[in-house]
C-alpha cells in the first residue's frame, strides 16, 4: 500500500469532485468575508487547492481499520513487549481546525502474532488524518492495535503541539500536551508499564 497523496482520494471521483467544488465555493466566500478579492491573480486557485489540501488532512475519516492493514498479521510465539516509538502525525483539532503536531510511541506484548511495524504508523495516520481531540486520538489507536493483534496488553503514549494553543489564543508556543492509554497487562503491571516509559525515553 502506498502513501496516499493529495491529488488521490479513497471514494469514487465523482464524490471526491463534488466535495472538491463544494469546499471551493466555500472558501471562496470565506475569502471575500476575510476582506480579500478571491479573484486576485494569487488567489485565484486557492479555493482549489484549500479544498484539496482539506481533503488530504482529513483522508483517514471513515476508512475501516483493515484498510491500513491489509494482511499484515503474521503468526508468532514470541511473547516480549515490541516498541516503535516517535512515529510522527499531522492532525487538525476539531474546535479549531488548525493542526496538532506530535509523536506517537506503541507498544505491545503479542499474544500469538505480531503486526507489521508500518501497519502501526498506518493506524496512526488513519486516525490522525481527520478532525480529531487529542485523548480520542490517543484512545482510538490503543483500540485499533488491540482490536487488530489481540495482544495482552497495549500502552500508547502522544505528545504533541497545537497550534490553536500556539498561533492564537492563549499563545503558549512550547506547551506540549502528553496524554496516554494503557490497555491489558499495561494497565494491571506497573513493571510493564514502566518498561515502556523505559524503551520511549520517557521512564
Ligand atoms: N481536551 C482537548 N482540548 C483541546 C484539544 N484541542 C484543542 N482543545 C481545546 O478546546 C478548547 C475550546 O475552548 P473554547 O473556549 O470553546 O474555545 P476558544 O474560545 O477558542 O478557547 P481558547 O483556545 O482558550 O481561546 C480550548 O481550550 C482548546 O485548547 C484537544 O485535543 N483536547
Ligand atoms: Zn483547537
Amino acid at each position: 500500500m502506498s502513501p496516499l497523496h493529495e491529488d488521490d482520494f479513497p471514494e469514487p471521483l465523482d464524490q471526491s469532485q463534488t466535495r472538491i467544488a463544494t469546499i471551493e465555493a466555500a472558501v471562496h466566500q470565506i475569502l471575500d468575508a476575510l476582506g480579500e478579492d478571491p479573484n486576485r491573480e494569487g488567489l485565484q486557485d486557492t479555493p482549489k487547492r484549500v479544498a484539496k489540501a482539506l481533503l488530504y488532512l482529513t483522508h483517514g475519516l471513515n476508512k475501516p481499520l483493515e484498510s491500513a492493514i491489509g494482511n499484515a498479521l503474521f503468526a508468532s510465539d514470541n511473547d516480549e513487549m515490541v516498541v516503535v516509538r516517535n512515529i510522527e502525525f499531522y492532525s487538525l483539532c476539531e474546535h479549531h481546525m488548525l493542526p496538532i503536531i506530535g509523536h506517537v510511541d506503541i507498544g505491545y506484548i503479542p499474544q500469538g502474532k505480531v503486526i507489521g511495524l508500518s501497519k502501526l504508523a498506518r493506524i496512526v495516520d488513519l486516525y490522525a488524518r481527520r478532525l480529531q481531540i487529542q485523548e480520542n486520538m490517543t484512545q482510538q489507536i490503543a483500540d485499533a492495535v488491540r482490536e487488530s493483534t489481540d495482544a495482552r496488553g497495549v500502552a500508547v503514549q502522544v505528545r504533541a503541539a497545537h497550534m490553536c494553543m500556539a498561533m492564537r489564543g492563549v499563545e503558549k508556543v512550547n506547551a506540549e500536551t502528553i496524554t496516554s492509554m494503557m490497555l491489558g497487562t499495561f494497565r494491571s503491571d506497573a513493571r510493564a508499564r514502566n518498561e515502556f516509559l523505559q524503551l520511549i525515553g520517557r521512564g
